[in-house]
């Protein structure tokens, strides 16, 4: 018998029998979306349009899971449960491929499906899979939804969102902010890289990319930042190679810009691996001073030390602990900059990871809003007197990110919040009307905003001795 973690009939060949081993890794063993789709990409040989078709059936399959699986319920006797995973799979991205990519014939659709039914099952499977979809074609998928649906309710289904999560951001950020918020959520996010300032102007990075066929602009967020369409993935490009940049979110990229560290500091990154922001910073330290750059997993810190190696930085010291215990660790050390980027429930990167959606509770919030204040208390700690604090996560929970950081100054009175961010963010900032009124200090990036991650920055800094 096929083990149930194993996608049967063999190597996938093509690309949506790619997508379908992703799906089924994702679904089985609770893999990573990304993760598990570059292995199989690197494994597959697809050309760069059937890479792209892969990642696409991928992402929005499982972005809308639940208007799929809502639809599928109704035609699939025993739905989900009784299905093989790798069947449900299948039928899940059938459905998502003649629903919302319809440059793909249906027909031609209907047919692959069938074909891979029969190939890894058998023609029972086939004739399942046949029927279910060409039913599908032949009532259509313009389903009314009742009427006297709550917001959340309608949201929930016509976004593809779990209700629960509608409900919290309606509640934080009111209904029009949160559908737009989901919305975001099922764009597909566009490339974006930060340039080594150290090796390269931005300019060069976008004129570099354009001359390699890319649709490449600066950065309408950071000023170290290029965002291209059309250019595949960036790690493979000579410039990354080269370590002339670096691939990084926008929002991420606000982080250093932020924290501004100057050349000769001691800066310490408490949640480094796997080195984004460390090696950013010591970019903007033009590699002169300190930074020391701790995870609590020890196999992470040849991450960090294998960016930094790449580009070029010699400042950076890599460390293993858990940011805890960071205080007695470093014995009676501290630093003019302390960035605190914090593991987190991660609601602003869905577009990225679309099964955190589906995973996450809101008890993972509580405990990880839980953790987070203790990780500030040891990070607040290891500040000099007159030095800053940074505080970040890519989620948009305000337990995690502006309720951690009110509750940590409340405790610490030495702390305030420091609004006196460079002109280059808040122009930004501004220039897009996104700095709120009496601005605090406090950033909360929802993904709708920029066509960025959401993303959360806090600057505080503490009373001189
Ligand atoms: C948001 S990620 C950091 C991303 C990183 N700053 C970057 O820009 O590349 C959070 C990191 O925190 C680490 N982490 C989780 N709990 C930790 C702890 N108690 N102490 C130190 N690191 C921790 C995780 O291993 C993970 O690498």
């Amino acid at each position: 018998m096929n083990k149930p973690n194993r996608l049967p009939g063999g190597k996938p060949q093509g690309a949506r029998e790619v997508a379908l081993g992703v799906l089924h890794g994702v679904e089985t063993r609770g893999a990573y979306s990304g993760l598990e789709l570059n292995q199989a990409l690197q494994a597959s040989g697809l050309s760069r349009p059937d890479a792209a078709l892969a990642t696409e059936l991928v992402y929005g399959t499982i972005q809308r899971l639940n208007t799929i699986d809502d639809e599928l319920s109704r035609r699939v006797k025993g739905w989900p449960g009784k299905v093989e995973p790798w069947v449900r799979s299948l039928l899940r991205l059938s459905y998502y491929q003649l629903r919302w990519l319809t440059r793909v014939p249906a027909h031609a659709a209907v047919d692959e499906a069938v074909r891979i039914a029969k190939k890894r099952g058998h023609a029972g499977i086939g004739g399942l899979v046949n029927g279910v979809l060409r039913g599908l074609l032949r009532d259509g998928f313009a389903r009314e939804l009742p009427t006297g649906l709550t917001a959340a309710k309608r949201i929930s289904l016509e976004q593809s969102h779990p209700e629960w999560l509608v409900t919290r951001w309606i509640a934080e950020y009111g209904e029009e902010t949160a559908e737009r918020i989901c919305e975001a959520n099922n764009t597909p996010p566009h490339a974006s890289a930060r340039a080594n300032r150290m090796k390269a102007t931005r300019e060069e990075i976008v004129a570099a990319l354009r001359s390699e066929g890319a649709e490449a602009s600066p950065s309408a967020l950071s000023a170290d930042g290029v965002v291209a369409e059309k250019a595949g993935n960036l790690v493979h490009t000579a410039l990354y190679k080269e370590g002339r940049m670096t691939v990084q979110d926008e929002s991420s990229m606000l982080v250093a810009a932020i924290a501004d560290p100057k050349p000769g500091m001691r800066v310490l990154d408490c949640c480094a691996a796997p080195g984004g922001k460390s090696t950013h910073l010591a970019e903007r330290m033009n590699d002169e001073g300190t930074l020391v750059a701790n995870d609590v997993h020890p196999h992470k810190e040849a991450l960090v030390r294998q960016q930094a190696d790449r580009l070029g930085l010699s400042c950076v010291r890599t460390m293993a602990a858990d940011a805890l215990e960071l205080p007695a660790k470093l014995g009676g050390q501290s630093f003019d900059v302390v960035l605190l980027d914090a593991p987190c429930s991660g609601l602003g990167v869905i577009r990225r990871k679309p099964e955190i959606k589906w995973n996450k509770t809101p008890d993972d919030i509580a405990s990880l809003a839980a953790l987070q204040e203790k990780l500030l208390d040891a990070s607040g700690f290891l500040v000099k007197p007159g030095g800053t604090l940074v505080y970040s996560t890519c989620t948009i929970a305000k337990e995690e990110n502006e309720q951690a950081v009110r509750t940590f100054l409340s405790r610490h009175p030495e702390f305030e919040l420091d609004a006196s961010w460079p002109p280059e963010v808040l122009e930004t900032l501004r220039e897009s009307g996104y700095l709120p009124d009496g601005f605090s200090g406090m950033l909360q990036l929802l993904p709708h905003m920029f066509g960025s991650d959401g993303f959360f920055i806090a600057r505080m800094r503490r009373q001189s001795a």
